[in-house]
């Protein structure tokens, strides 16, 4: 995150840290807790990476430094990645994590509630994306949760600021004309989390942007409110 601060403990206990465990192990992807069982990330994160024995998922933290080999951490029984995924720029940037066990909730690990289809026309107004990636572009993994607000921008806004890329219809352009504000690497797969009426909805999934924090480049984010019947229709066992 570039320009965010510290978070504090159980801020956002839906937040996760994917870690993929390749030459060595590290913090691949954030991701969020939408139930007891599943886990909502980026597709980009985990296309090629399908192999669910690599992952190891950590709730409940606020720094990486508290992983070590005895930290516990949820095995993933299963991946689903949206069958129309390619690339993150085109969309249907999501993809779903099954727990090979439920989580019990705790203070420091609870869902966040999705978006209902019917929510795809509110303006959000308190939204703020979340993540232990880098506070600038050639960065590094940060050890504390950081957090920072970014407001919505129009889809038209978001369409003139990428004039060489088409902004489809399920992804949300978030940022600051001005830039400074903004997800960087590490950060994707995360949530932007959106605060309504007193119930914080998970209104977006880090996606991708052109550099970080850049002015007039606004971070893309996957719409989750338009991705509802597929969340429901992977998630309920038929
Ligand atoms: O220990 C390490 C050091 S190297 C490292 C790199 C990445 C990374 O590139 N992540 C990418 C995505 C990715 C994930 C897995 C495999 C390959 C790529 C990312 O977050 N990308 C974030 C994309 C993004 C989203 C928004 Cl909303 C705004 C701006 C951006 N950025 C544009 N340029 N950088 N960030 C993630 C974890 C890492 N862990």
């Amino acid at each position: 995150i570039v320009g965010g601060t510290d978070s504090s403990p159980g801020e956002w206990p839906w937040q996760v840290s994917l870690h993929a465990r390749l030459s060595r192990q590290r913090h691949l992807c954030g991701g969020s807790i939408i139930s007891t069982q599943w886990i909502l990330t980026a597709a980009h994160c985990v296309a090629s990476l399908e192999n669910p024995n690599i992952w190891r998922i950590y709730a409940g933290i606020l720094r990486q430094s508290e992983i070590n080999e005895d930290t516990p951490f949820f095995k993933v029984e299963e991946i689903i990645v949206h069958s129309q995924y390619k690339y993150a720029h085109i969309g249907y940037d999501i993809a779903l994590m099954r727990l090979a066990e439920p989580m019990n909730f705790t203070d420091l690990q609870l869902p966040i509630c999705l978006p209902s289809k019917e929510d795809t026309n509110i303006f959000y107004t308190d939204c703020w994306v979340i993540g232990w990636g880098y506070r600038k572009e050639k960065g590094r993994v940060q050890d504390i949760l950081q957090k920072a607000p970014v407001p919505f921008m129009s889809k038209e806004e978001c369409q003139a600021r990428y004039r060489k890329r088409r902004i489809g219809d399920k992804v949300i352009c978030a940022g600051y004309d001005e830039g400074g504000r903004d997800a960087c690497k590490g950060d994707s797969g995360g949530p932007l989390s959106c605060r309504h009426e007193e119930v914080w909805y998970l209104v977006g999934i880090t996606s991708w942007g052109e550099g970080c924090a850049r002015p007039r480049q606004p971070g893309v984010y996957t719409k989750v409110a338009d991705y509802s019947d597929w969340i429901l229709e992977k998630t309920t066992q038929y």
